[in-house]
This record gives C-alpha cells, structure tokens and sequence, in this order.
C-alpha cells in the first residue's frame, strides 16, 4: 500500500551511453520546471547548509527535487538522482539506481544502443526499476528514432511502442517525458511509521559538518536528534541536520519513508559511513539491512613516489586528505629499493587513479613517479598459503607458487558488422574467451560478450578497439572474479641494476613481446650519458629482451654558439624542468614515461 504522504514522489535516475545527451535533456528537465537559476537563489537564503565552498569539488553532484505540477492541477515531488557515467564507478551508479523507483533510459536515435545502454539497463533491472525509454536527439538529420526504439526492443526486451521521443536540445518531447514519469514510474513503498531504515546512496566530506550522507529513506522517519546506527559496523551517531536538495542542501524537519535527501550527523571519518550501507535506529535497529552492501573495493594499484623525497611528508597529508573524500581510494606505505619511501594506492579503475593523481599534482602541488598500474594477483604457495598481490615487485619466485589466479571481467561491445573479424581477432590477443555474439536489427550491429583477464585491457584496450572500429565500438564491463593465468614476473634492470618498481606481471605467451616493447620504450625516453646504457627484460636470470640508451654525442649548449644568453637559458630550464619528473640511479636518470612503458600504445 502507497501512503498518500508518498503517492506523489517520484524517485528516477538518468542513464545512458556517454554523449548520449543526459545532461542536456536533465537540464531541460530543469528548466522546464523552472528549477534553473533557483541554484544561486537558494544558497543566498538562510535555510541552506554552511558548507566548505572551497575548490568547488567538494560537492558532489547533488541529487534535485523539483516539483511537476500537471495540467489538471496535481502536484507531484521528482528526485532526479544523478549516477556517475563511467565503468569504474558501476557499483555506485549502482546504488544510486536503488535510491529510485525507475530510470529514463536514453538512446541517441542516430546511434542506437551501444554497450553502456545495455550494462546500465542491466543495472536498473537488477535493481527492480521500472524503465521509462526515451529515444533522444530526435531532431537530427541522421536520426532513426523507430530504428533506435526496435533495437531496443530486441537487446533488451523494451517494447518499442513504449518509447518517448525526444530531443534535448529543442526540447520536443520534454512534456510527454514528465507524464511518463508519472505514469510509469511507481510511487515509493515503505512506512513512515516503521523502525527506521535507510540506504545511503552517496556522501562527502564536509569540514565543517563532517561527512555528509546522501539517504534514500525506505521505511521510518528520520528527523534531527534521532540516534542512529551504521548497519555494517554498529557505530552510532546522532542525527544533526536533515534535509533535501534544491539542488542546494536545504534544512528541513523530517525525511520519511519513500523520501530522498541528506543527512548530517557529526560524522568525522568517511569510512564509518559507506556507499552502499544502511542505516538505522540505535533504539529499534532493523535486523535486515539493504541487500548487497560492499566496502568499497580498489582494484587497480599502483605506486606513487614523490620525485624529491622531501615531499614524502606532504604526500602523506594530500593522500589523507583526499581519502576523506573519497572511500573507494586506499593507500598505504610502501618502499621500493629503486624509488625510496612512496605509497601503494587503490583505485577502482584507471579513470580513478588519474583523477587522483591528477588532484595530487594540481591541488597540492606534488611532482610524484606512479608506477605502472597493476591487478590484484590471488597467489597460492607451494605450502598451501594464499595470498593477494597487488604489486609486482613483491610477486613471489616461481618455484614457491602451486597456482595463480587473476581477475576476470565479462566484457560487452557493440560494434558494427564489418569490425567484428578485427575486434575479435583483437580480443583473442587479449586473452579473450567469446561467450556470445549476437546481430541486431537491420542496421548490422553486433553485440559481442567475451570473458577477459582485466589486466588485458586495464591499459590501452580501450583506444585500440576504438581505433580499428574508427571509432563505431562501445564497450562496457563488469568484474567477475578469478581465473587460473599462467602468468609470469617479468623485471626490467637498467644499467645491470633490477628497478623493483618496474617489475610487471605478465602472461606467459606474451613476456617476449611486452619486455620488448618496454626496453624499446625505455631506451626511447632515458636520457643519453656519456656511456652506453644497457636496459634490459628478464626473467629470473634469463634476459629476454635488451636495448641500449646511446651514448651522448652533443652538448645541448653546443647548437647556442655561446651567443644567445636566453636561448641557452631556456634550454637549461626546460632541462632541469624534465628533470623533476626523473628518479637517478646511480648516474643514469629514469623519467616518468619509462615506469609507465609498459602503457605505451605502440603494438
Ligand atoms: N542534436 C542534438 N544534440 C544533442 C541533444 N542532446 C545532447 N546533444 C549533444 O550531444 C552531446 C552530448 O550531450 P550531453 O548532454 O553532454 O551528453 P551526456 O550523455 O550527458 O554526456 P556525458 O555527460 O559525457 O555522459 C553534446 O554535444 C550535446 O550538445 C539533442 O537532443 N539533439
């Protein structure tokens, strides 16, 4: 039964491929119920929350109530929640989706479904939603909006005569859009009168108010001074503020059931307070907790060192600083004989550990060498221990290991016809078992569902796929757990000297060709000595590829003639600028791009 408190909430997401027109049809949306503008407006008044305005990326991409009043006169509340478009952040989207009653999911009419449409429908199907399609951007030349609505129909089984067109851009089909909200998305369920019980869809650090949750309320009632409890791990707290999003934090009385808004309850450690967790009452706390919490789980690492040691200390602050923010990212100590003392940081996909490290070297200003980006490796030893292992140099020998496995992910492209003996020939040199292959509708497009090691394609696959279909390959994915791989530690020694920090995993039919491809790359960006430097790949003992970094013939100066004083100056600058981002072994100086060869694109 729908309490009449509820029946007019409607709880929906957005979801689509990238560039598929999400944010232009959202802020028509907005516009259309004349929520635009009302930002700037509402963060003037009293009744918002005092928050750290400071750098801006503090606030997360607020949910927005706004409110549809329809021709007849009946006044509805939409949440409109906002999900994270890209794969390394699934889980998130994820439980944003579960925070809703149904998603509005778009399709470029003159694209189609491609590979995100099918993984986010899957999502919202998974969470129980109610799909509202919306064929989009309707008003261009190549549009084929009944083309899209078939495809639909036959990848994901959404009747086609249930599809709204629409264009984002002049706004056709906005109003039918709405009434389909209201028709097709159900209202939320749930008792405003029962023990409390919330799922926690999204949160912040805020210093001033401490973490800021982001609640779907799913049955009870939560107001300021309840004390509540963190389902997973017990902690208590007391509530602070509630409120909803305008898409500024407004304080209000009361979030019941159904409801969607914010929390804040002196909560100073963001970890306490997870993505995915629920929270309930300390007085009548629910013994059922939403299903499917996980902690969120980095699962790509890499080390970051700074280049001057001195820095270590300040990296140290800046990686705490940005955890508060940021539970999915983990890092902790490490030393590596080649780059000194640094960190391993956990990411949940390369998208996230750039943006990391990007935010390392802006905001704080750190100049850090990362070192290449590797998978947790399961390792089972010959005395029967199992271990996980995230980094390479710390790969045990051969002759200790029974078994090891690597996780596995189940990959979805969609591409048209004429690229499928290219891209399958390129998933077979990844590693790449074909699970189904299906063909679409008239227009010749292929769904292709393979099963591949996620160290396979964690580097360049993407750009790969995407230039030998010029471009017409989507893909999309999701983690499945481990696989037995024959795989092998491979190190790199320059100068004769093994760096721990370049050491790489590497399966064991393609160890010839990527020490290859490092030592070539490496010899590349090393700069020259006066001596010849050998780098080279091995395995054990067994070198397996060697280069040589040339000896140097020229003075940079020597092109100057002595005359040209800020010539000579800028040379030197630039120099010792390159020099930053370069670690010294002994004579030889290794810069940046050498530790991430590996990545270098070049087959
Ligand atoms: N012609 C036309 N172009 C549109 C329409 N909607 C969006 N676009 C254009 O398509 C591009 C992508 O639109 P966005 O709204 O940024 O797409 P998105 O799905 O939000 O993309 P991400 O935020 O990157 O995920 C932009 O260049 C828009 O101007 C539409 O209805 N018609």
């Amino acid at each position: 039964m729908t309490d009449p408190r509820t029946a007019h909430i409607r709880n929906f997401s957005i979801i689509a491929h990238v560039d598929h027109g999400k944010s232009t049809l959202a802020d028509r949306i907005l516009e259309k119920l004349g929520a635009m503008g009302e930002r700037d407006k509402r963060d003037q008044t009293l009744d918002t929350l005092e928050l750290e305005r400071e750098r801006g990326i503090t606030i997360k991409s607020t949910p927005i109530r706004l409110e549809y009043v329809q021709e007849g006169g009946e006044r509805y509340v939409f949440n409109l929640i906002d999900t994270p478009g890209h794969v390394d952040f699934n889980y998130e989207v994820s439980r944003s989706l579960a925070a809703c009653e149904g998603v509005l999911l778009l399709v470029d009419a003159s694209q189609g479904v491609e590979a995100q449409t099918i993984v986010n429908a899957y999502l919202a199907i998974d969470n129980n939603l109610e799909i509202v399609p919306v064929i989009n951007k309707i008003d261009l030349p190549a549009a084929d909006p009944e083309g899209a609505a078939a495809e639909l129909e036959e990848v994901i089984g959404i009747p086609a005569d249930g599809a709204v067109f629409a264009s984002g851009k002049t706004g056709q089909g906005v109003p039918e859009i709405l009434e389909a909200i209201v028709k097709h998305v159900p209202p939320p369920t749930g008792d405003p009168d029962a023990p409390l019980k919330a799922l926690i869809f999204d949160s912040f650090y805020d210093a001033y108010q401490g973490v800021i949750l982001f609640v779907r309320v799913l049955e009870g009632t939560l107001r300021p001074k309840d004390a509540i409890r963190m389902f997973s791990n017990g902690k208590d707290f007391e509530v602070d503020k509630v409120g909803t999003f305008t898409p500024g934090l407004v304080v209000g009385d009361s979030l019941i059931a159904g409801s969607v808004g914010w929390v804040a309850a002196g909560i100073k450690d963001i970890h306490d307070a997870q993505v995915g967790d629920t929270l309930t009452s300390r007085e009548h706390p629910t013994d059922e907790p939403f299903p499917g919490f996980k902690p969120a789980q980095p699962v790509v690492f890499s080390g970051l060192y700074p280049t001057d040691t001195e820095d270590y200390r300040k990296l140290r602050e800046a990686l705490e600083k940005l955890k508060l923010n940021d539970a999915a990212f983990s890092f902790e100590p490490e030393t590596s004989e080649a780059l000194g003392f640094g960190f391993r940081c956990g990411f949940l996909g390369l998208l996230h550990a750039e943006i990391i490290q990007e935010r390392l070297e802006r905001e704080y200003d750190l100049d850090l060498i990362a070192t290449a980006p590797a998978v947790v490796y399961r390792v089972t030893l010959t005395n029967g221990e199992v271990f996980e292992t995230q980094n390479p140099a710390e790969f045990p020998t051969r002759d200790r290991i029974t078994l090891i496995e690597e996780p596995y992910i189940k990959l979805h492209v969609m591409l048209p016809e004429t690229y499928v003996g290219t891209v399958m020939q390129l998933l077979q040199e990844r590693r790449g078992v074909m699970e189904t292959m299906n063909y679409l509708g008239q227009h010749g497009r292929v769904e292709l569902i393979y099963e591949v090691p996620f160290a396979e394609i964690l580097y360049d696959f993407h750009d790969r796929l995407k230039s030998i279909s010029r471009g017409y390959a989507s893909m999309d994915y999701e983690q499945i757990g481990y696989r037995e791989g024959d795989l092998r530690k491979v190190d790199i020694m320059v100068n004769n000297e093994v760096i721990d920090a370049l050491a790489v995993i590497v399966h064991d039919t393609k160890t010839y060709s990527l020490g290859r491809k490092i030592v070539d790359k490496m010899a590349e960006v090393i700069p020259r000595q006066m001596f010849p430097v050998p780098v080279q790949a091995v395995i054990g003992a067994k070198i397996i590829a060697r280069a040589t970094v040339k000896a140097y013939r020229k003075d940079v100066l020597a092109k100057c003639y002595g005359g040209d004083i800020s010539r000579k100056k800028k040379l030197l600058d630039k120099q010792k600028k390159g020099r930053a981002r370069m670690k010294q072994f002994g004579t030889v100086e290794v810069p940046q791009e050498a530790f991430l060869a590996v990545l270098s694109t070049e087959e």
